[in-house]
């Protein structure tokens, strides 16, 4: 079965492609990666919720200290940002996360963190998979003295509490619920809130390797529960994490989601004109162009990336980037590390609404007053390998002039292939690298618009399946 990295690491299914002997020899090319650019390293190992995540990540400890690597293995599920800092803090030239982040129950997946403490660089990941081909694989009996066990938690929570103000929260008289999603998520606000329990109610916060029947992506269609919760309780918001706590999602106190892009225009305004910050932003192809706007009326430069965290990481390591966000709902904030943090996200937008003393949902009406109105919408389809195969001809050789009534002004395809029309409006078609899916990514300058769009984009590919 064919190893195949993609958006982020490696994704398989848990039994069929993503079993103990793939996982070894992912952990041996790893290895021999890091052997071959350290005399003595050290790597760090963290592992989420799912199904045997934590069996998978004694596994590859195993293969990395049976080819002489130091490991330093969580004690428990970690959050990947908390790897990432871990990695970071502890000086060790690479991280590994067991995670397949927000997709369904029956994937596993491997992220690789490089020395820095955000997502391996798309030539650092190359360069993994091409020593995939390893036939003998070391491995380390299990009492072995190169593994060591950690726990991470503190000395990143106490980092976190140099970034945001949790006694102006508290202070605030803020109430919220959070959602973890079954995933690692959990616990992390009931610490940090420690001192005033109260403030907050945690739901599915416990491990359950089925997600409760709902994946663990923090979207509007799988936070019916929190948002429920929010309005029936009369919470102040409601914050969603995805499986491995670097995605947030956020309900406000009507019960109304707030979507990835929202979220990231907020947070940006937010850092610009309360915190006085400045910096590049940095944005992957399927966000908002809300986000252009808003940096534009700041007088901030704009960068616009692939779709993957990594691309975004890479430009917080060599330019001065305020934030870097991507339509997954990963949010990346200049003190912090160069990685998407959920949780740092949240609190982040928790100290706004203290700050402002105002709800979600009105912050978002002051950045429509201050940007007009965008709505955005998204849907996944399932394609089958010969339409996926014919696609880009089909759809670039005879373009259409117009969809949905817009007509088509340009046609980008830094990743996939998107439509843009006069009006702010801009519809995507891309294929997922963590799932067999096409991507249909809309947005425009009403609700009625976007599902418009969506419909004919559905259109289009139903003609490439006949
Ligand atoms: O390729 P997709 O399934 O759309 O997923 C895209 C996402 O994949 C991973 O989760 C990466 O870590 C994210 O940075 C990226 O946004």
């Amino acid at each position: 079965m064919e190893i195949k990295f993609g958006t982020d690491g490696w994704r398989g299914v848990i039994g069929y492609d993503f079993t103990a002997g793939n996982v070894s020899v992912v952990a041996q090319a790893l290895a021999d990666y890091l052997l071959s650019r350290h005399t003595q390293p050290l790597c760090v190992i963290g592992y989420d919720t799912r199904f045997m995540s934590d069996i998978f990540a004694r596994e590859i400890a195993q293969v990395l200290a049976g080819n002489g690597i130091k490991v330093l293995l969580a004690e428990k599920p970690v959050t990947s940002p908390v790897l990432s800092f871990a990695t970071r803090e502890l000086g060790a030239a690479g991280g590994v996360m067991v995670t397949a982040s927000h997709n369904p129950p029956v994937y596993n997946g491997i992220k690789f963190k490089g020395p820095y403490g955000g997502s391996a660089l798309p030539e650092t990941v190359a360069a993994i998979e091409d020593k995939l081909s390893a036939r003998v694989i070391s491995r380390a009996p299990t009492n072995t003295s190169n593994i060591e066990t950690f726990n991470p938690e503190e000395k990143y929570i106490n980092h976190l509490m140099t970034i945001v103000d949790i006694n102006k929260i508290i202070n605030s008289g803020i109430t919220f619920a959070v959602d973890p999603m079954y995933g690692s998520a959990q616990g992390y606000f009931q610490q940090i809130f420690a001192a005033c329990p109260s403030l907050v109610q945690e739901i599915h916060s416990e491990i359950n390797p089925s997600f409760g029947g709902i994946n663990p992506e923090p979207i509007a269609k799988n936070l019916g529960e929190l948002s429920n919760l929010v309005s029936s309780q009369g919470y102040t918001a409601g914050l969603a994490l995805d499986g491995d706590g670097d995605r947030l999602g956020v309900i406000c106190s009507n019960g109304i989601f707030m979507n990835s892009h929202q979220i990231f225009a907020l947070l940006l305004k937010y850092l610009v004109e309360f915190k006085h910050l400045k910096g590049a932003v940095v944005k992957t192809f399927s966000t908002s162009g809300m986000i252009d706007l808003l940096a534009a009326s700041y007088g901030l430069a704009v960068h616009e990336t692939p779709i993957g965290f990594k691309y975004i990481c890479d430009l917080f390591l060599s330019k001065d980037i305020l934030i870097g966000g991507e339509e997954s709902g990963g949010i990346g904030i200049k003190g912090h590390l160069p990685e998407r943090d959920g949780i740092l996200c949240g609190l982040l937008l928790l100290e706004y609404i203290a700050e402002t003393g105002q709800l979600p949902e009105q912050l978002l009406q002051t950045l429509f007053n201050h940007i007009g109105s965008y709505y955005y919408d998204r849907r996944d389809v399932p394609v089958s390998p010969q339409a996926k195969a014919r696609f880009n001809d089909a759809v670039l050789n005879n373009p259409p002039e117009t969809i949905a009534g817009l007509a088509v002004t340009e046609i980008k395809t830094l990743d996939g292939i998107k439509f843009c029309f006069a009006d702010k409006g801009w519809l995507l078609f891309r294929f997922s690298g963590t799932e067999p899916l096409l991507r249909l990514y809309a947005e425009a300058s009403c609700p009625a618009q976007v599902q418009k769009l969506l419909h004919e984009a559905q259109l289009l590919i139903d003609d490439i399946e006949k």
